[in-house]
């Protein structure tokens, strides 16, 4: 296999006493998306700021195209294009002129007019940045991370603050550009955007990677990828909880997670929730006759990502989302 296009080992990074980045290492291979997940504060924007050459660690070691960003950060300027949150440019400059002047610090720069088309932006090249909406604003940043040919691309919480519309438009600019082979690293807390782009992710808790692979092996990993539902007959007494959870094919018992808007019953009051992986339906279905309860209402799910980030972090939603 091909050396990874970037690789980083031991990662740390602390600013005072706050440590951002205690301990990351991953690897990014060519032309994927590779997703960096987790809340708030986990460390992403400093990890991918190191990668991007706009931080020095204190620890560890990084390549990207076998480039070490503080000595070779010319070389890799050329090569990487980077998309930080909320960049801004001056307010009257127009979307064309950004793309321009961007174009003008490549040696082999895109050409402005054919990327400002690509990016559905062509009708708005003469608009001034303060006058773009929030998603123009995003697409155009996207345009300048782009405009120098880069073969690797790194965006930071692109889609954040956009509805739901501008998100899934920039989810398919995000596959165009991968299909030009553009590996792509893709800094998200969105759940449902990570599970529907990335070829690979690392979730990265508190400063460490807590799980790497694809989104269904993280899945499997974290809960064992099956999620049963059901509401029991009568209450479940703890002794029956407890002989659930001790079953092997099971990995955790609980209620549902609450929902944002209430559904009607079958998973009202009462429900209760089992994660599990290979026979667990049959393993606790036996174990409930036994005890003498009926489950009602059954249904079973494949575990999400959402899921799994539950189980790994233990909290229900990365802290923006809430
Ligand atoms: N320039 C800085 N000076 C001091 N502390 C910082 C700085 N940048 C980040 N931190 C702290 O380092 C930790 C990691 O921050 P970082 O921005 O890397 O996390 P993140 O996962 O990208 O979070 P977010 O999703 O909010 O962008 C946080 O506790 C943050 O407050």
């Amino acid at each position: 296999m091909s050396s990874p296009v970037i690789e980083v080992t031991s990662l740390h990074k602390r600013y005072g006493s706050t440590v951002a980045v205690d301990d990351v290492s991953l690897e990014v291979h060519e032309g994927e998306i590779f997703g960096i997940l987790g809340r708030n504060g986990a460390g992403k924007t400093t990890t991918v700021e190191i990668v991007g050459g706009l931080r020095r660690q204190d620890r560890g070691t990084v390549r990207v195209l076998g480039l070490d960003p503080q000595h070779d950060a010319g070389l890799l300027r050329q090569q990487v294009g980077l998309q930080l949150q909320e960049s801004a440019l001056p307010p009257r400059l127009r979307a064309r002129e950004a793309l321009e002047l961007y174009a003008s610090f490549y040696e082999h720069p895109a050409d402005p007019a054919a990327l400002l088309d690509d990016l559905g932006l062509a009708d708005r090249a003469e608009i001034a940045f303060d006058k773009l909406s929030g998603g123009q604003k995003q697409r155009l940043s996207v345009a300048l991370a782009l405009v120098g040919n880069p073969s690797v691309a790194i965006l930071d919480e692109l889609t954040t603050g956009l509805d739901p519309h501008a998100r899934r438009e920039t989810w398919g600019l995000i596959e165009r550009i991968r299909a030009r082979g553009v590996t792509i690293v893709l800094v998200t807390h969105l759940m449902e955007e990570a599970e529907r782009l990335c070829d690979r992710l690392a979730l990265i808790d508190e400063g460490r990677v807590v799980v790497t692979g694809t989104p269904d092996e993280v899945v499997a990993r974290a809960s064992g990828g099956q999620v049963l539902r059901f509401r029991p007959s009568s209450p479940l007494d703890p002794a029956v909880v407890r002989l659930l959870g001790a079953l092997p094919t099971v990995s955790s018992v609980g209620e549902p997670a609450p929902v944002a808007v209430p559904v009607a019953a079958p998973h009202g009051e009462g429900s209760v929730e089992v994660h599990g992986s290979g026979t667990v339906v049959q393993d606790v279905l036996v174990a409930l006759d036994r005890a003498g309860v009926r489950a009602l209402d059954v249904r079973l799910e494949r575990a999400s990502l959402e899921d799994a980030f539950v189980t790994l972090t233990g909290d229900p939603t990365p802290k923006e989302a809430r």
